[in-house]
């Protein structure tokens, strides 16, 4: 349960419907995260998606979620939901949102969680200011331990904030941004994890060249990488610091480290990360502009 927020709040989240409108890995990791927080009954959410019954079966068997596919009784879902998730690809977005227009009203709160997409957007397509909370969070919300970044349309109240924050508190840590910052949220944390399962595939497959069997080199590399995050986290130390004290004046280490530099290991990441970014800005670009036509 997240620490600072109030009872009241709780209590409140736990006596609304919440409808995610796309069932896929993010609705997942936020239904997920915030049942095993407690922050809501299986029971009270409504997981729907286009056309993958399958999909929905084994979201219904593993968490006792409602699940609906599109089409059949949808309508009633989402006009009894206090909380509505947007969680479809992008490319999907505008046709899926625009086709919920009907069964949208003032009381609701919408939640995006789509890359890319802007409050401005959001609007359009639901035909009026209304209560939205445009989100980045990442897949760490699966275990409690994600980062969102939120920001706030300008209908959105007080106490819907307090509603918005506590369910992403829930499921790890939040940062309230100006809408303008959301891309590069995503470049930073939204994308983030999968930049350090690249990391660790690489590591693991290198292990493997140099003759370690699969199971060893996954567990050797799991374990490396959780110790240096939880040292970063359980000393307060700078991660450089960190680093420093690994590297061994003409040791190993420096020996790795000088040719990662010299290969441009930084700079790659800075500018994929960038690039994460910029393709997020594209996105939402690319929606506003099939929009005007
Ligand atoms: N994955 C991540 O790490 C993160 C993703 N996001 C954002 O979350 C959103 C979802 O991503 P992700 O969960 O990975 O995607 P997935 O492909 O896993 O899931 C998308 C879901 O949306 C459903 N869907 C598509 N069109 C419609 C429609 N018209 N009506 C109802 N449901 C529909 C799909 O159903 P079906 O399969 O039946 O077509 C599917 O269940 C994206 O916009 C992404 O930008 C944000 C942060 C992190
Ligand atoms: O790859 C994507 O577009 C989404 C947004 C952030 C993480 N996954």
């Amino acid at each position: 349960m997240p620490i600072d927020t109030d009872t009241k709040t709780i209590d409140h989240i736990q006596s609304l419907q919440i409808a995610f409108y796309g069932a896929g890995s993010m609705a997942e990791a936020i239904a997920r995260g915030m049942i095993n927080q407690k922050l809501t009954q299986p029971g009270r959410i409504a997981m729907l998606n286009r056309q993958n019954a399958d999909r929905l079966t084994e979201l219904n068997s593993q968490y006792g979620v409602q699940t609906i596919l599109q089409g059949s009784s949808n309508e009633a879902f989402l006009k009894e939901a206090d909380i509505v998730f947007l969680a479809m690809k992008p490319k999907d977005a505008a046709e899926a949102i625009a086709g919920i227009k009907p069964f949208i009203s003032e009381h609701q709160l919408i939640i995006s969680v789509i890359a890319g997409l802007s409050i401005a957007s959001i609007e359009l397509l639901l035909g009026r200011k209304l209560s939205i909370v445009r989100t980045m969070p990442n897949t760490s919300c699966t275990i409690g331990l994600g980062v969102t970044g939120i920001s706030y349309s300008e209908a959105v109240t007080k106490e819907q904030q307090q509603l918005a924050e506590a369910i992403f508190q829930s499921v790890g840590i939040t940062s309230v941004v100006e809408e303008s910052y959301q891309d590069v949220i995503t470049g930073v944390s939204g994308s983030g994890p999968a930049y350090v399962y690249y990391f660790m595939e690489s590591m693991i497959d290198a292990a493997k060249a140099m003759g370690l069997s699969e199971t060893a080199a996954k567990e050797l590399v799991t374990q490396t990488v959780l110790g240096a995050v939880e040292m970063v986290r359980a000393t307060g130390e700078e991660p450089a610091e960190l680093r420093r004290k690994v590297t061994s004046p003409n040791g190993t280490t420096q020996a790795a480290l000088e040719l990662m530099s010299q290969k441009g290991l930084a700079e790659t990441i800075a500018s994929g990360m960038k690039r994460s970014s910029e393709r997020a800005a594209e996105i939402g670009a690319d929606i506003e502009r099939s929009l005007k036509k």
